[in-house]
């Protein structure tokens, strides 16, 4: 028995024990623990005892992927063994190699001494920050090994219910770990002062611009912030350094993915563009709500499964993108190159994951960086369509200025045709009102205003004045013979002839049916000579009718001015001569020559 006992005992340094690792005063990270001698607990609950006695059995293997374990529940155990070969005592750093675990476990002894395994790591993410022995984003635990020893280690690595772990960690002397995580975490705090400056730009964008784009950029440029702060162990170090949850993480993820996408949605116009796809989109928001629901209530293997879902079906922005640039909206290929970009990082990191590709300090960082570059990229395309709309907007404005332009041009063009036309209009309304529609002659009214102004000079004046009425003879005759139309032509070729001999300054005018006056500014032998003149143009006058020369004659009644107060004085002592002119057998000139006169003064032959 006790034989065995020895035989077990011996067996892990005979044939399963891997030749240990050689550390020296100089240990720059480079070194790893490696992934020789791996075994996973599955239900996560074996105790250091029972990891050893597995190891006693054989159960370690090496890790058949290239860094991680896979999505796996439970923990995993290490076992390697560290050789000091310096010559001298040495204090190392030992740090697990990803961002960050649930939880971590270490135990050494001398090798082989056959002493009990002592404590020399307790990591937990849900302790405070300040309980972390090396205060550092990552697990690192700090161990000591005199001069020749050989340590052999055991480390668990915890991941609760479900989780993806690298069950491998780095060796560094502690001042080059010191001056590593210095370094780093500038470079890190470059990416972040980055992203938090694009944030604070979109938001003065959106505040000037009122562009809704700007704010979602805004919030999902802070978001990235979070992310990976929270993911890379600086939210633990620096902001929630109490009560730290693993939660965090898939929180942050989620808020990222539910502002990446609103912005895609948003900037690609798929709703109106690509309705179709659209609804893929909108399914992956579902998935991102669910998500942050999932974190919400720390579900792990939900929270687990939907952020793979998420991250799956990222590369089909990038295809709606391309969609979109080959519809024409040119922005649309930066944005593609952007999102391939950040897919690019996540598909790094997912093969890291997964085991496929080996972790190391490039894919390490690649998704962080490839992320930033992603939301520089972002901002270019957002920037290349505000300097398209500013160029459509000018082009816009100045169209519409031009056309504004031609339509005033326009307008003053027609107003000034309108007016002339309103103007054209008001003056022979003016004329119709003053003039008789049939001949064309001063009317009626017009007639007696015009008269009255020369009646009233002559009369202050004392100057002559002569008052004619026409009347051309047996007129109704003519209506009657030779119809209405006839007599409406002989109206006016009376008038004509009227007009036609007779001076400018002299007022013409009918003042009834067959009934003309005519008012000259002469004295009383040149107003009878123009009475006659004016009776022998009539009796020339010939109308065509039917084919028939109508003659027609007029009788003329003349009256002077003398004592008249007004015009109709006048105009009656005219009418009186003119009703003697008829009455003394028509065709002829009959002069108005005082009270009683109308036997038979002055007829004129
Ligand atoms: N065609 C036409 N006839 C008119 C117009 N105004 C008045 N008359 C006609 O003129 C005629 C005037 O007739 P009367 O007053 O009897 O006089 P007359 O026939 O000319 O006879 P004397 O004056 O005595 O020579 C009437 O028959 C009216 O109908 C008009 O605008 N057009």
């Amino acid at each position: 028995m006790k034989y065995l006992a020895t035989v077990i005992f011996l067996l892990p340094l005979i044939g399963l024990a891997q030749v240990p690792i050689d550390v020296g005063i100089h240990e720059d990270g480079q070194k790893l623990t490696g992934l020789a001698e791996i075994w996973h607990d599955v239900d996560g609950t074996s105790d250091l005892e029972q990891a050893r006695e597995a190891y006693l059995r054989g159960d370690y293997r090496p890790l058949e992927s290239a860094g991680s374990t896979g999505l796996q529940p439970g923990a995993f155990w290490s076992r390697f063994a560290l050789r000091n070969s310096s010559g001298s005592a040495l204090t190392l750093h030992i740090e697990y190699v990803d961002h960050q675990l649930i939880a971590l476990d270490a135990f050494a002894r001398e090798l082989a001494s056959g002493a009990d395994f002592e404590r020399v790591g307790r990591l937990s993410l849900a302790d405070p920050f300040s309980a972390r022995e090396i205060p550092h984003n990552r697990f690192v635990f700090e161990l000591t090994l005199p001069a020749g020893e050989t340590a052999e280690l055991m480390v668990r690595f915890g991941s609760d219910e479900l989780g993806v772990v690298f069950p491998s960690m780095r060796i560094w002397d502690p001042k080059a770990l010191q001056s590593s995580s210095k370094l780093e975490t500038g470079v890190m705090a470059f990416l972040f002062g980055g992203y938090f400056l694009m944030s604070i730009f979109a938001l003065i964008g959106g505040i000037t611009s009122r562009g809704k784009i700007f704010y979602i950029y805004s919030i999902y440029s802070a978001s990235k912030v979070a992310v990976w702060s929270t993911i890379l162990g600086y939210t633990h170090q620096y902001v929630v350094t109490d009560h730290f949850h693993w939660s965090y993480m898939s929180l942050a993820g989620a808020v990222t993915i539910l502002c990446g996408l609103l912005f895609s949605r948003m900037f690609l116009q798929t709703r109106k563009h690509t309705p179709r796809l659209d609804y893929l989109l909108r399914f992956m928001l579902v998935n991102a709500g669910f998500l942050l629901v999932c974190a919400l209530l720390k579900l792990t293997a939900l929270s687990v499964i939907s952020i793979t879902v998420a991250l799956l079906m990222y590369p089909l922005i990038a295809v709606v993108a391309f969609i979109r640039w080959r519809q024409g909206y040119k922005e649309a290929i930066v944005f593609a190159l952007a999102w391939s970009l950040l897919v690019l990082g996540l598909v790094v990191q997912a093969m890291r994951d997964l085991g496929y590709v080996e972790h190391n300090f490039i894919n390490y960082y690649w998704p962080p960086v490839a992320s930033f570059f992603e939301m520089l990229t972002i901002m270019a395309a957002i920037g290349i369509l505000v300097q398209r709309l500013r160029m459509l907007k000018e082009q816009a404005e100045k169209k519409y200025t031009q056309q504004l332009e031609v339509s005033k041009a326009d307008l003053e063009r027609q107003v000034q045709i309108r007016t002339r036309e309103l103007e054209a209009a008001k003056t022979r309304a003016e004329q119709e009102a003053r003039t008789d529609p049939l001949t064309g002659v001063f009317n009626r009214r017009s007639f007696f205003a015009e008269g009255g102004h020369l009646f009233k000079l002559a009369q202050r004046k004392r100057l002559p004045l002569s008052l004619l009425m026409l009347d051309i003879d047996h007129f109704k005759s003519i209506n009657d013979i030779h119809g209405h139309a006839t007599g409406d032509l002989a109206l006016r070729v009376f008038s004509e002839a009227i007009v036609t001999h007779i001076r400018d300054i002299d007022v013409f005018g009918r003042i009834g049916g067959e009934e003309f006056a005519l008012i000259l500014s002469e004295e009383r032998a040149g107003a009878l000579q123009t009475a006659q003149r004016l009776q022998g143009e009539i009796a020339r006058i010939a109308i065509e009718s039917n084919g028939v020369s109508l003659q027609i004659t007029a009788s003329i009644g003349v009256a002077h001015l003398s004592d008249e107060t007004g015009i109709e004085a006048l105009l009656q002592k005219a009418d009186s001569a003119l009703y003697l002119a008829k009455r003394q057998g028509r065709n002829q000139v009959v002069e108005y020559c005082g009270m009683g006169q109308a036997a038979s003064a002055g007829a004129i032959e």
